[in-house]
């Protein structure tokens, strides 16, 4: 029997009203046939038609059979998935159910569920038969086998119980075997995936922050060029589009890179995306120190008031998610900026524009015309990425343009950024995978315009439309310091322990420096801090610092990459054009009912 030209067919009960339901082709329907019968169950037949006539009755309910979670015999519970009746008559349909919409951004999801009656045994089984060929034949994406990591010290903690009582549950109904890792140190989830095993498993998985999402990236990006042959290190050389899949269950403080790309922090939401194997692909920027690489970004990369901020937050972990705000309030009194040369690689401005006012959503046209653009020789039958292409990226062609000035901020993001804090994002037209960059400057100004700025974050002005802001789409972007300013001359405040706490951890494991670029930095720049502790006590004493939240000299900022600073101020970044691929689908659009 082909699925694909029949239709399934038969009356079904739900509850005490009659319904026809129907299989065809995409989508799993029902409607209700005999409001005047309700109370009568006559017996009904199952039948296979071939081109039956649509009906035509209101009340009809479809699903998708892509958003199918599971169909289970008897009528089974949603969370516990216990049988409560078991009856030889019934099945139970689970689905992807979109919720009424809260607000403008995102749209939650939760699981439906509709149990069926049949006339017979033998019409519920082919019912049930018919619906799990209809899910494999129409959803061949979907993940059997992910491996998960747990921070359990994530955000507010709650990590291991958000995996056990929402995503477990789930991930057991849609028949998905897990192998689960508490991690126990930082890096961990990182090291697994660039030095275990993998077969079998069809993605990974986060249950934490922003951080956590980090290492799986580090991880499966590091993994994919290992067993390409590519090297990491050459800022030119087109890198190896990654297979396998990341997900994120939000479990931490900011979750950006979840709500920048499902449009909402919520785990079951995330969950389902996951189930139903949505594929989103993502722009990573990789950043390099002198041609070594540093970190890869998928969020922002910030310098001036977003490195400060991050800097102060670190000594305030205690906090908690609040950190953040404590010291951008104490961050934004110090009222700093800094000395810089930015040069950037702009983007075919032909294509889309930072203020063209629109929304990268689910299905965006621009990002999916820029897969032709930016994997020319990419075979769709066989989904390989050609190898008989150049090494080396065609995309770095063009003219830099320099702008040399004080900055408040500059920050580059690859995609919107937005945040619960910022639900619009740093830059609201950014889109997730066309393969370019915002760079976004913020010259020197007087706190009140900064304050304008950063308020117009989280409301519909345009946070561009202001004379010493400007943004560009970009390619590639390198930031120097002024002469006199330059790296060697550069001085870390003596309370910068906790900056250097990465790159410390990374030391005291052997085992992680032959694994990682990062650390093999850190080592270096880690010698170069004991040396300048001294003369920072000396630049304090001489008044070249603000006061006491605000212990660094003032010429010098740090970059927060993704929520991590970097132990270099000199940077080259880069964008690779949908590197990776996450299980998501992009923001829904707010129009749809
Ligand atoms: C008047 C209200 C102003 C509100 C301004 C809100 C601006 C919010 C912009 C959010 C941009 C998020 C970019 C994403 C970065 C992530 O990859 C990264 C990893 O999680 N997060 C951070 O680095 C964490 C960075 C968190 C930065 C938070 C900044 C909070 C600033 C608060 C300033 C208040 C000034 C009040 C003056 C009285
Ligand atoms: N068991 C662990 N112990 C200590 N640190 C860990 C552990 N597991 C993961 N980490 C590290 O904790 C950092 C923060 O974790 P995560 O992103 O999950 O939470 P968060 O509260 O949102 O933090 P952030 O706001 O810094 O992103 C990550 O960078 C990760 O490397
Ligand atoms: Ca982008």
């Amino acid at each position: 029997m082909e699925i694909d030209s029949v239709r399934v067919e038969s009356s079904l009960w739900i509850g005490n009203k009659r319904y026809r339901a129907f299989l065809s082709g995409w989508y799993f329907s029902w409607t209700e046939i005999d409001k005047r019968n309700r109370e009568k169950k006559t017996s009904t037949t199952f039948i296979i038609v071939l081109n039956a006539p649509e009906f035509q009755n209101c009340g009809l309910v479809s699903v998708p059979v892509s958003e199918v979670i599971g169909v289970k015999e008897g009528r089974v519970e949603i969370q516990t998935q216990k049988k409560v009746e078991d009856t030889d008559l019934d099945f139970t349909l689970f689905y992807v159910k979109r919720n009424r919409r809260v607000n403008e951004h995102g749209l939650s999801w939760s699981l439906g569920r509709t149990q069926f009656c049949c006339p017979s045994r033998g019409v519920r089984d082919q019912w049930i038969t018919q619906l799990r060929t209809a899910l494999k034949t129409h959803s061949p994406s979907r993940p059997h086998r992910l491996l998960v990591f747990i921070n359990p010290f994530g955000g507010k903690k709650r990590g291991k119980q958000i995996f056990h009582s929402l995503v477990a549950p789930l991930f057991e109904l849609a028949g998905i075997s897990s192998h689960v890792v508490v991690t126990e140190r930082a890096n961990q989830a990182r090291d697994y995936i660039l030095k275990k095993d993998l077969t079998g498993f069809d993605g990974v998985i986060c249950v934490g922050g922003d951080g956590m999402f980090s290492e799986l990236l580090h991880g499966v990006i590091g993994r994919t060029q290992q067993e390409a042959g590519v090297s990491e290190h050459d800022p030119t050389v087109k890198l190896q589009p990654c297979d396998l899949h990341i997900g994120i269950i939000p479990a931490g403080s900011t979750d950006c890179v979840c709500f920048a790309t499902v449009g909402i922090n919520d785990p079951v939401t995330s969950t389902l995306h996951i189930i139903i194997g949505d594929s989103q692909p993502l722009d990573v920027c990789s950043v390099h120190y002198q041609n070594t690489l540093v970190r890869y970004s998928v969020s922002m990369v910030g310098y001036g008031f977003y490195g400060d901020v991050l800097a102060e937050s670190e000594r305030h972990r205690w906090m908690g998610p609040l950190r953040y705000d404590y010291s951008g309030c104490m961050v934004y009194l110090c009222n700093r900026s800094y000395p810089g040369l930015v040069q950037y690689l702009p983007a075919d401005s032909h294509i889309s524009s930072p203020r063209d006012k629109t929304r990268c959503l689910s299905g965006c046209r621009v990002c999916s015309e820029s897969k032709e653009r930016l994997f020319p020789h990419f075979d769709s039958s066989s989904s390989l990425y050609s190898t008989n292409v150049s090494q080396y990226s065609s995309e770095l062609e063009g003219e830099w343009v320099t702008i040399e000035g004080r900055f408040k901020c500059v920050s580059l993001t690859c995609m919107s950024s937005s945040c619960p804090r910022s639900p619009k994002g740093l830059s609201p037209s950014a889109h997730l995978a066309d393969g370019t960059a915002d760079l976004i400057i913020v010259r020197e100004t007087n706190p009140l315009g900064f304050l304008t700025y950063l308020h117009r974050h989280t409301n519909k002005q345009d946070q561009f439309d202001l004379p010493f802001v400007e943004v560009h789409r970009v390619k590639a972007v390198r930031f120097s310091l002024p002469p006199g300013e330059k790296e060697e001359e550069e001085y870390e405040e003596e309370d910068d322990r906790e900056i250097q706490t990465s790159a410390e951890r990374e030391l005291e494991d052997p085992e992680k420096l032959s694994s990682s670029n990062i650390a093999g930095h850190s080592q270096q720049h880690l010698a170069g801090w004991k040396e300048k502790g001294s003369e920072t006590s000396r630049l304090k004493r001489q008044g070249f610092v603000c006061g006491p939240c605000c212990t660094k000299p003032r010429s010098v900022s740090v970059w927060n990459c993704d929520g991590e600073i970097l132990p270099h101020t000199e940077i080259s970044c880069r964008v690779h054009g949908q590197l990776v691929r996450l299980f998501a689908r992009g923001i829904e659009d707010s129009k749809m009912p």
